[in-house]
Formats: structure tokens, C-alpha cells, sequence
């Protein structure tokens, strides 16, 4: 699996040195406010897991499956909500986590949705965030990383549903998905 990574972009240490920080922050933005923190299927879920446990205030947590690249490495274009949330929004402190903002379009969805809705605020907590790809205005609030104009695998995100359990980010090297 090693041998298919051109480049290794974030370590585990890096990584987690991050979470760290952003925890902290969110921490005192969120002191007096109980959030929804919602982890978006599959691939944040790594980074999930590590923020939660980094924000020491109280926090409920839910989970969403929205999918827009199946087997792809572009958009397609239209996400697809495959579960949805367990409880109701309204009135809610919302903070979305990630693991990749590319071209916005999930997450203007998702936005769009939260906010109709009725949530009373909606954040978003993204572990990389790659705005050279951006078709949509989504300008996430708490960033681990910005990532180049590369397919990136690792720490949750995946390529046909691999790679999604290395421990770091790195770039995918281009004849694995040009052989495929
Ligand atoms: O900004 P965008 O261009 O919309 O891309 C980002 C989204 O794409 C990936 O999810 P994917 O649809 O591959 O589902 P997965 O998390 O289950 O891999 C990623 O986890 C983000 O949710
Ligand atoms: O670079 C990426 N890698 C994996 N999944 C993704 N979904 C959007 N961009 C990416
Ligand atoms: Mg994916």
C-alpha cells in the first residue's frame, strides 16, 4: 500500500499536533454552547475522533453519509444524502467535520440543507482543504491543512475505497488511478 504514495504530505505526528490546536480553539469557541458536531461519512471520520476528543466542553455527536465521487477522482457533481442525521437540527450550534474540501459542492449542500433546516449556526472543521479545486463560496472556519492540486489519499481519505487507514496524508501516485 506504501508503494502507491508518491509523496508523503502530513504525518501522524503533524496530524495530530493539529488536531491539537484546532481542539483548543474550538474549545473556547464552543465553551457556552453544547454543538452538534457532525462527522461526514466516511472519510472524516479518523479526524472525527481525533477532534472530539481534543474539545473539553460538552458535545453531541452524529454522523451523515453524503457521497459525490463513488470510484471517481473528480466530482461528479451531484451528492447523494445516503444516511441522514439522527436528530433534528433546529435551534442547534452545527459544527460540520471533514476531511477534504475540493470543489465545495458537498459541503454546499450539506450547508444549504442545515440551514434550511433552521440550525442557528454552522461551522465547518476540514483537515485539508484544497482551494485551488473550488467551484462553490464554502470558506470552512478551522483548517488543519491547505493541500495542493493533488489526489490525496490517507487518514480517512480513500481511492475506490482503499488507503482510507494510513496512518498519514500523501499524494496517490497518478498511474494507480491512470491504470484503473
Ligand atoms: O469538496 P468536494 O469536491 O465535494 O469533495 C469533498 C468530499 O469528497 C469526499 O467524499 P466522498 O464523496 O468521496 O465520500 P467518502 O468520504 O465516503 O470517501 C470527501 O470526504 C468530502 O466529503
Ligand atoms: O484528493 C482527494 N482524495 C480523496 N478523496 C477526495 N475527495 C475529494 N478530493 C479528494
Ligand atoms: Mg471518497
Amino acid at each position: 500500500m506504501n508503494e502507491d504514495i508518491k509523496e508523503v504530505l502530513y504525518s501522524k505526528q503533524q496530524i495530530e499536533e493539529v488536531s491539537k490546536k484546532i481542539g483548543v480553539q474550538l474549545t473556547n469557541d464552543y465553551a457556552d454552547k453544547k454543538p452538534l458536531v457532525i462527522c461526514v461519512l466516511k472519510g472524516a471520520v479518523l479526524f472525527m475522533a481525533d477532534i472530539i476528543r481534543k474539545i473539553d466542553t460538552y458535545v453531541e455527536i452524529d454522523f451523515m453519509d453524503v457521497s459525490s465521487y463513488g470510484e471517481a477522482t473528480v466530482s461528479s457533481g451531484e451528492v447523494k444524502i445516503i444516511k441522514d442525521l439522527d436528530v433534528p437540527v433546529e435551534g442547534r450550534d452545527i459544527l460540520i467535520v471533514e476531511d477534504i474540501i475540493d470543489t465545495g459542492k458537498t459541503l454546499q449542500c450539506l450547508v444549504n440543507l442545515l440551514k434550511h433546516r433552521k440550525a442557528a449556526s454552522v461551522k465547518i472543521c476540514t483537515l485539508l482543504d484544497k482551494p485551488e479545486r473550488r467551484m462553490e463560496g464554502i470558506i470552512p472556519d478551522y483548517v488543519g491543512f491547505q493541500v495542493p492540486n493533488e489526489f490525496v489519499v490517507g487518514y480517512g481519505l480513500d481511492y475506490k475505497g482503499m488507503y482510507r487507514n494510513l496512518p498519514y496524508v500523501g499524494i496517490l501516485k497518478s498511474e494507480v488511478y491512470e491504470n484503473n
